[in-house]
Formats: structure tokens, C-alpha cells, sequence
């Protein structure tokens, strides 16, 4: 494109009083917040792997909390949208761990004692997500009481019916029935329930007769499905690198890892299939 001047084709040149890209997208402090704690030059990978990853559980919140309103109010192909959205927001974090996979141990360990103790398990986002899910363990808030605001937003999140709570009401109302108050505990992990399990085969046995309950429960275990392979791939990822070293976050690190790998978000889900 020799000679081509954006100005001939009417391109705006002049953002002195207008708003730009770099304006609208906040991009000096997105920009300006890599701090290589050492020179090791594989510590920027590290770090923008960890903002982005961030960023995109900024959306994949903002998506569940409006997923979570809207099915609330029987809105379910809006519900359906947003739920779609959040997998594939999973699927790009999911194929991120390529590019820090090409991280080796020699290469990560020249700055892995800069990190101190600080820990993705310390990510108040990631904490966020699963108590949303329904995935909700008190224990874990104890890392964040030095900042008060987000101990904060997880506690005021432990109040409120989990995105599963929500499609459990859809489902009892589908069926037009109710669930014994144990499936609706706001502070503990979501326990697998017989009477939730009777009511997903019902669904499952007769799919057309219940057709938004049954896309609606499939949405959940594609969800369930992606958040597993993140999991996954972090606990590969991890043992790739550091083998079984425990964690900068204090934890026995791949040991606890391996552990996580066994919840169940939606178990009744799950626990049906054996039995259609
Ligand atoms: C070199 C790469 C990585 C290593 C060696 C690593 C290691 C670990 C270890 C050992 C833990 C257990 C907690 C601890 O004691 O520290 C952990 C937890 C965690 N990491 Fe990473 N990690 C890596 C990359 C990432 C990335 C890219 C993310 C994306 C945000 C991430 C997010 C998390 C989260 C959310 C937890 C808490 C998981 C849970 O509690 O179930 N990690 N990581
Ligand atoms: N827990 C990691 C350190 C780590 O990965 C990390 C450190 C600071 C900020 C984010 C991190 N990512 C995930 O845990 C380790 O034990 O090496």
C-alpha cells in the first residue's frame, strides 16, 4: 500500500479534545502495569498470561451474574446465550496454557522466588467464579481478610442463590414440584440431592416435553465440562514446571491440585447418567 495517507480517505488524525482508542480502552494503565519483579525474560510471558487470564474472568463474571438474573426471570434463550459465551471464554483460556507451556522449569525457576507467596490461589476472580457456580467454601475466603473490599464482595456473594440454585427453581418450576431445602444451602458446597436427581432424569427421559429444561441442563454440564479442562490443564501445566514442589501459595501444590480435579459443580448431572 505504497503512498496510501489515511488522511486522503478521511481518516480522523486529531484526538486532542476527542476520544481515542487508547482513551477508551483505558490503555495506559492496562498498558502500563507489567512489573518484572526480576530480569528474567520469561517473567512478561508470566505475568500478561495471568492479566489476561484475569480479564477474561472479568467477562466470564459479568456474563454468569446477567446468565444468573435473566434465567431467574424465565428468560431462558438469553440465558442460553450468555452460558454459551462463558464456555467459550473457558475454551480461550483453556488454549492460553500453549503459550505458557513453552515456559520450561530452568526458565521459570529464575524468578519464581520474587512471587513470595502470592498465588493464583489467591485470586479473588477465580474464588468468585466458583461461589457463582455454586462451588462455595468459606475456607478459601480466609486469604483475602487483609482486603476487606473483596472479602467483602465474596461474602455478599454467599448470600445469594448460586447460578445452579437459579436452574434448580427453573427446574422445580418446570416439573411443578419443590426440593427439600438442602439443595438450596447458600454457604457450602452444593451436595448431590435424589430428589435434584429424580427431577433432571424426568427431564432427560423426555427431553421434547421439556425441552428448556433439558438445553438448559446440557449448557450446564458443557460449562462444567470446559471449567474441568481448565482445571486440568493448570495441573498439568503446573507439574510440567515445577513438578511436585508445594506452592508459592503454601498448599502441597499438585497434591491439591489433583484434589480440586474431583469436584462436581452440578453433580446430579453427572450422577444421572449411569441411570437413564
Ligand atoms: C507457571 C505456571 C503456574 C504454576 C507453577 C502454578 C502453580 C500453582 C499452584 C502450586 C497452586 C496451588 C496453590 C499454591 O500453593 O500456590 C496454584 C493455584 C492456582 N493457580 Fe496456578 N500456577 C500457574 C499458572 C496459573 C495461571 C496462568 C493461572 C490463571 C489465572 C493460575 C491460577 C491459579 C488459581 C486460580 C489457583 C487456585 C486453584 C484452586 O484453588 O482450585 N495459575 N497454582
Ligand atoms: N503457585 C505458583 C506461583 C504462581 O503460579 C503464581 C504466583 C503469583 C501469581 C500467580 C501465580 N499463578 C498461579 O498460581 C508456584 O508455586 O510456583
Amino acid at each position: 500500500m505504497s503512498g496510501y495517507d489515511p488522511e486522503d480517505d478521511g481518516a480522523k488524525e486529531s484526538f486532542a479534545r476527542d476520544m481515542s482508542y487508547v482513551d477508551y480502552l483505558a490503555l495506559d494503565p492496562i498498558l502500563g502495569a507489567q512489573h518484572r519483579l526480576s530480569d528474567a525474560h520469561d517473567e512478561m510471558l508470566f505475568i500478561i498470561q495471568h492479566q489476561t487470564s484475569e480479564l477474561w474472568m472479568r467477562l466470564a463474571l459479568f456474563e454468569l451474574d446477567a446468565a444468573r438474573t435473566a434465567l431467574g426471570q424465565g428468560q431462558f434463550p438469553a440465558t442460553f446465550k450468555m452460558l454459551t459465551r462463558v464456555a467459550r471464554i473457558y475454551d480461550q483460556l483453556n488454549s492460553a496454557w500453549d503459550v505458557l507451556r513453552t515456559m520450561t522449569p530452568s526458565e521459570y525457576t529464575r524468578f519464581r522466588d520474587d512471587l513470595g507467596a502470592s498465588s493464583g490461589f489467591q485470586s479473588y476472580q477465580y474464588r468468585l467464579i466458583e461461589f457463582v457456580l455454586g462451588n462455595r467454601n468459606r475456607a478459601m475466603m480466609k486469604v483475602h481478610e487483609h482486603r476487606p473490599d473483596l472479602h467483602a464482595m465474596l461474602t455478599q456473594e454467599l448470600s445469594r442463590k448460586s447460578l445452579y440454585h437459579v436452574a434448580l427453581d427453573a427446574l422445580a418450576d418446570g416439573l411443578g414440584t419443590r426440593f427439600a431445602p438442602e439443595a438450596y444451602r447458600l454457604d457450602a458446597p452444593h451436595q448431590a440431592q435424589e430428589d435434584v436427581m429424580q427431577a433432571w432424569m424426568q427431564v432427560y427421559r423426555d427431553p421434547e416435553a421439556h425441552w428448556s429444561l433439558y438445553e438448559l441442563a446440557e449448557k450446564l454440564v458443557d460449562l462444567e465440562d470446559y471449567f474441568r479442562r481448565w482445571r486440568f490443564n493448570h495441573v498439568t501445566t503446573v507439574e510440567r514446571i515445577i513438578g511436585l514442589k508445594r506452592g508459592t501459595g503454601g498448599t502441597s501444590g499438585v497434591a491439591y491440585l489433583r484434589r480440586m480435579l474431583e469436584v462436581e459443580l452440578f453433580p446430579e448431572l453427572w450422577h444421572m447418567r449411569g441411570s437413564l
